[in-house]
């Protein structure tokens, strides 16, 4: 995985509503629900679909507040991989 330039992170949040750039690393996105099961179910949908593809964010359950981290390991830095999850994630979600 090849880590994406400083550029190329900031080009992907200007278009991607809701993500941030958080402690100059990760990119955080908070999802809320309005009701903690549903919260959860969208948990697990997220966690599938690290296993599928074996890349796992950081997932913070905080009632009905989700927050999904993103960050690659193994570069090192934030990839496409990161960008392609985190658009997924934005699909999964239904805005209560
Ligand atoms: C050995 C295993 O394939 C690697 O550690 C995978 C697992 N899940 C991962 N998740 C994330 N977020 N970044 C990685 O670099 C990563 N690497």
């Amino acid at each position: 995985m090849e880590k994406l330039s400083e550029q190329e992170v900031r080009s992907f949040l200007v278009q991607a509503v809701g993500w941030q750039l958080v402690e100059d690393k990760w990119i955080e996105k908070k999802y809320r629900f309005d009701d903690y099961l549903k919260g959860i179910d969208f948990v697990q949908n997220v966690a599938r679909l690290a296993e599928e593809i074996n890349h796992h964010p950081v997932i913070t359950i905080d009632y009905k507040l989700i927050r999904i981290k993103l960050f690659s390991w193994d570069a090192n830095g934030l990839t496409e991989l990161d960008c392609q999850l985190a658009k997924q994630y934005d699909n999964m979600y239904e805005a209560p």
